[in-house]
């Protein structure tokens, strides 16, 4: 199988159970850029963790590029109060190739000062990264991104609260990894952009509504749709009784 190819298999996610992803099946295809939209707790950030290999499925099967994604986790799941420099949390994108033990070379360093130089952030390097706005720390984790160099790259809404210009150069560098042909998965919120710079989108509700190009997924019935079964959730809900994974 391509490195860069994700196969969803009747995939359900849960927490305690309770199912986030229902039932998904489709695929990521390799050099694929795509957009993952859906209501607030349709799934979306539950898939990209699952994806990463960071929640086991309940039922169902995710095939594909193991070990080799990068996650940008969403801003507020990342603890920034964490008392480390700039350069050193780029070094952590070495990870997979040094494992944890094993020393960083000169090149590795200076691999990690040309990631900082290319999102924007030469000469930041012994800052303290608490000590950097929102927009300049998503710069940063764009610079660790950079450094893993992974065939598959998901993004956790990577451009919320960030100002114009930071997030006209992130998403730059996202066409840059598609252009690479790398695959790329984002969640989004902001349709307009999704319409504009993703050509693939999967529209979650728990349940997929749709993945496929962009114009054919996000039709006004299908956004209709999400909406209501969003409307119509329980704050908690019911276990997932279907045991028929694929
Ligand atoms: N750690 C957790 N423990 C229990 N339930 C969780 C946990 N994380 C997520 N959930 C629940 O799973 C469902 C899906 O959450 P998820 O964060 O994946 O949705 P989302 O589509 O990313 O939402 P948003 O757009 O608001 O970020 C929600 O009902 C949420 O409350």
């Amino acid at each position: 199988m391509n490195p860069a190819e994700i196969r969803l298999t009747d995939l359900t996610l849960t927490h305690a159970r309770r199912p986030a992803v229902h039932h998904v099946s489709g695929r990521f295809a390799p050099g694929s850029l795509t957009a993952v939209v859906g209501p607030n707790g349709a799934g979306k950030s539950t898939l990209l963790r699952a994806l990463a290999g960071l929640h086991r499925p309940e039922t169902g099967r995710i095939e594909g590029a193991a070990g080799q994604i990068a996650l940008l986790p969403q801003a507020a799941a990342v603890d920034r109060a964490f008392p480390i420099a700039c350069l050193d949390v780029v070094l952590f994108g070495l990870w997979g190739e040094t494992g944890a033990f094993r020393a960083i070379g000169r090149a590795g360093r200076e691999r990690a000062r040309a990631a900082l130089a290319a999102v924007g952030l030469a000469g930041f390097e012994a800052r303290p990264a608490g000590s950097l706005s929102a927009g300049q720390f998503q710069r940063l984790l764009f610079a660790r991104l950079l450094l893993q160099d992974a065939p598959v790259i998901l993004l956790d809404e990577p451009f919320n609260a960030l100002d114009a210009r930071t997030a006209a150069d992130l998403l730059a560098m996202v066409h840059r990894w598609h252009g690479e042909g790398r695959t790329v998965v984002a969640v989004l919120h902001d349709l307009d952009l999704v319409r504009r710079e993703f050509p693939l989108s999967l529209l979650l509700a728990r349940d997929c509504l749709g993945w496929g190009p962009t114009a054919e997924v996000l039709t006004a019935a299908n956004r209709l749709r999400a909406r209501m079964m969003a409307e119509a959730w329980a704050a908690e809900p019911e276990p997932c009784e279907r045991r028929d994974a694929a």
